[in-house]
């Protein structure tokens, strides 16, 4: 058994790159970015008007001259058109090019308009409500640069510089394999001694989260049938996550499964709770990362989050936010092992707080339906306070 700093040093030491594919733009969104998005243009690429109004050259106005005669109107969408006279004025909509020779503009608000004709009610600053060519990036500007998450604000600059499609990292091939005679399908009615399989959709949901379709399998407990499928599925994934089998039990085959088939193990068992049974290795030949999670629904959940989810961020090279919460309660850990205790978090006074909650053990699968993390505890002679900030792993 190793101490949960030293697994979970382990864990992020084992990562490695998946490559990077070209994804459609709206594909994009939340894949993290592979390659430098330049300005194909100007941004803005014309002089913009911001304002609905007309605008002038200021000279006129300088001339003294407070009244103009409209010529047209300059609409968004339209080409840029030239003042034939600078003491006339163009109406124009925001958006749309500022005429040649027009170096204002002024906003409805501030004119009257009559019979053709515009009079200022207030007087404009030269240059006003123009949103100059090239202003916000010129053309070749880095806009967006290679390991940023995209969002769906990344997506207007993807879309404004005409990316429809865009290089991303490659996410993992993930297979979730549940084990175990007494599980049946979310759609059966279990046998007094049955329970539903619960773990596998949720680890699926999960990795839904962050983009990643996994496949699902589940087995019985057959030591035969269980090296069959791991053999099959290393060849295909990434990522073989496994949920139950990896304890001490008569049927808890998936330990000695795994080394026969030649899968190095980096450690198994952590001093932890929950989530203590955790299997960790690496398959080499088939460039396959095995987490196999132990089977109480609290601890697959758990580790899934404690160890998966960052070392799926130093994959994909994004920084993993450390996140901590104020405990609302103190609390206490005389154990000689990091404790993950389930938690509901609230903001109060600008800061989030975590209330613990009641819960029944790492069996305890209802307790999952109010959870949003957990906070670690190390062991500790003393008690945590009120009030103390605690390292905290949002779910
Ligand atoms: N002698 C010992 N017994 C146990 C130890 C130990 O150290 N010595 N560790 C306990 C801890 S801690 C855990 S956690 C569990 C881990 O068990 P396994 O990984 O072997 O998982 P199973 O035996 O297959 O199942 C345990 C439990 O979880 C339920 N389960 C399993 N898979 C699913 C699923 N997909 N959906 C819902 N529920 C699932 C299963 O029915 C069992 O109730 O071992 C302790 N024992
Ligand atoms: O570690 Mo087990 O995961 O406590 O129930
Ligand atoms: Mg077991």
């Amino acid at each position: 058994m190793i101490l949960f700093q030293e697994a979970y040093k382990k864990v992020l030491d084992n990562t490695f790159d998946f490559g990077d594919e070209q994804v459609a733009i709206l594909e994009s969104m939340g894949r993290v970015l592979a390659e430098n998005i330049l300005a194909d243009r100007d941004f803005p690429p014309f002089d913009r008007a911001t304002k609905d109004g007309i605008a002038i050259n200021y000279f006129a106005i300088e001339d003294g001259c407070t009244r103009f005669k409209i010529e047209g109107v300059a609409a968004a969408g339209t080409p840029q058109q030239r003042l034939s006279n600078v003491n006339n004025c163009l109406e124009i909509m925001t958006g749309a090019v500022v005429p040649e020779n027009a170096d204002s503009v002024i906003m409805y608000e501030h004119l009257t308009i009559q019979e053709g004709w515009a009079t200022v009610t207030k007087l404009p600053n030269k240059g006003q409500d123009i949103h100059y060519q090239g202003s916000d990036s010129p053309k070749g500007a880095v806009l967006l640069e290679p390991g940023k998450q995209i969002s769906a604000g990344a997506i207007n600059v993807l879309a404004s510089v005409g990316k429809s499609e865009v290089l991303v990292k490659k996410l993992p091939k993930v297979t979730v394999i549940s084990t175990g005679n007494e599980l049946v399908e979310v759609h059966e009615r279990p046998l007094p001694h049955q329970i539903r399989k619960s773990n596998s959709l949720s680890l699926k949901a999960a990795l839904q989260k962050q983009g990643i379709n996994a496949a699902l399998i589940h087995l019985t407990d057959e030591k035969e049938m269980i090296s069959k499928a791991i053999r099959k599925v290393m060849e295909t994934s990434d990522v073989l996550m496994l949920s139950g089998g990896v304890s001490k039990g008569k049927f808890d085959f998936v330990p000695e499964v795994l080394e026969e088939l030649g899968v190095e193990k980096v450690f198994h068992r952590v001093a932890q709770r929950p989530g203590k049974p955790f299997w960790f290795g690496l398959h080499q030949e088939s460039r396959t990362t095995i987490f196999s999670f132990p089977g109480n629904p609290v601890s697959t959940f758990a580790n899934y989050h404690i160890y998966f989810l960052p070392w799926l961020y130093k994959a994909l090279r994004v920084d993993y936010p450390e996140r901590k919460v104020v405990l609302a309660e103190p609390i206490q850990n005389k154990t000689d092992l990091t404790l993950f205790k389930q938690v509901r978090t609230f903001w109060k006074n600008g800061s989030l707080h975590a209330h613990l909650i009641v819960e029944n053990g790492s069996g305890d699968l209802t307790s999952l339906a109010n959870l949003n993390g957990f906070i670690r505890l190390e062991p500790r002679d003393g008690i945590y306070d009120k009030g103390e900030l605690v390292p905290f792993i949002k779910t």
